[in-house]
């Protein structure tokens, strides 16, 4: 319950009981900032969760400077969060305290939808988001660049013990984010043949989950210098430099389907093209300005075109067993917490191979 019930708004230090420390962005310049704020006590049905590791997405970028026109300040981002848990209600079964837990994007949704009736509580109309959403009780949702958190245990990820957490935490949303239309469309059939698009931190997963699942990977890239890596350190059977409209063309009408990561704005013509009939492009990527659609790619050879908004957590956890089962994790950067700024920075011109991850135990202190 939240601490001031009187009708007054009270600060995001005083709204709960439990003191809690982050980094957040109080205005669209992004910049983050050491940021004193609170936490619900721990209910019947939640967990709380010391924060270990926590994944920098290209959204929590997108938001914290406000690219999407839709950012409530301050916020503290961060939603590939990774901990050990330390306290559990008593209506609590699926983890102890002492376990290994994560927390993705998504903290609450209404439970008696059809989309949460079909585990698909990332399409709820009440979805709350693990930051910059208002929760049940009427206060903002805070995210993962903090030293703990709680949550509902709907929404905490059990992980097997082999899995080394700070190269597990950007599964979390990197990986569901491509894993779970990789499942829905039929994108995860041995022999078939993958384009991956934008090799970023959720394209270099999209990869290792396509290679995991038994399909031709050929990654479609902006970037000649990540030819090698993709090909030596990622295991993509082959590598097209969206620029060379040679290799385009001789690649039209092969992929099965494609799976776009690209964060920017960019011309989908050349990558509907690259699909056979019937192929499917899926757009995981979110630029802040409309794509233009041409149709008549699609009409010619029946291409389908979707969306798709990082997925349930039935799906999250099954995602995270396979990725267990088949040691797929990220590649990753680890950083210490008051590096953030500079690694957004980075992340905007994609200098990063391929995930920053916040080493938020060792390096967050009180401000
Ligand atoms: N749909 C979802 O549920 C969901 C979930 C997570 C992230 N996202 C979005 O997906 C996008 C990618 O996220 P990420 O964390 O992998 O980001 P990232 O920055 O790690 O990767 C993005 C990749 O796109 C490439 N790119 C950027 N501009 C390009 C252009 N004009 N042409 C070609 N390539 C270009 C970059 O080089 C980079 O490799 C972001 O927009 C993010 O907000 C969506
Ligand atoms: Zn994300
Ligand atoms: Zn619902």
């Amino acid at each position: 319950m939240a601490a001031a019930t009187n009708g007054m708004c009270a600060s995001p230090a005083e709204e709960h009981l439990r003191k809690a420390i982050g980094w957040a962005a109080m205005d669209p310049s992004g910049v983050l900032s050491p940021f004193n704020f609170s936490r619900r006590t721990n209910g019947d049905d939640d967990i709380t969760l010391k924060i270990l590791y926590c994944g920098i997405c290209h959204s929590d970028l997108h938001t914290i400077k406000n690219e999407w026109g839709i950012t409530k300040y301050p916020v503290v981002p961060g939603h590939e969060i990774v901990g050990v848990v330390t306290e559990v209600g008593k209506n609590v079964t699926k983890v102890k305290t002492g376990d290994k837990a994560g927390i993705g994007c998504v903290v609450g949704s209404c439970g008696s939808c059809e989309n949460c009736k079909q585990d698909l509580e990332n399409y709820c109309p009440k979805i709350i988001f693990t930051y910059g959403s208002v929760y049940h009780d009427g206060t903002r949702t805070y995210g993962g660049y903090s030293n703990m958190i709680v949550v509902n245990e709907h929404f905490v990820i059990r992980f097997p013990e082999n899995m080394p957490l700070d190269k597990s935490a950007p599964l979390l949303c990197a990986g569901i984010t491509v894993y779970s239309p990789m499942k829905t469309f039929g994108l995860n059939e041995p022999g078939k043949h993958l384009g991956v698009v934008g090799l970023g931190g959720l394209g270099h997963v999209a990869v290792k989950f396509g290679k995991a699942f038994g399909m031709k990977v050929t990654v479609i890239s902006s970037s000649p210098n990540k030819e090698k890596e993709a090909i030596e350190m990622l295991g993509a059977d082959a590598f097209l430099l969206s620029s060379n409209p040679e290799k385009m063309q001789a690649a039209m009408g092969t992929m099965d389907g494609i799976i776009n990561t690209v964060s920017a704005v960019h011309q989908l013509m050349p990558l509907i093209f690259l699909l056979k009939t019937h192929g499917k492009m899926i757009l995981v990527g979110a630029p802040e300005k409309p794509l233009e659609l041409p149709v008549f790619p699609l009409i010619m050879a029946g291409r389908i075109l979707a969306g798709s908004c990082i997925g349930g957590l039935k799906d999250t956890q099954e995602m995270i067993d396979f990725a267990g089962k088949h040691n797929i994790t990220a590649d990753i950067e680890l950083i210490k917490m008051d590096y953030v700024n500079e690694a957004i920075e980075r992340l905007a011109k994609a200098d990063v191979r391929y995930r920053f991850v916040i080493d938020v135990a060792n390096s967050l202190s009180a401000a």
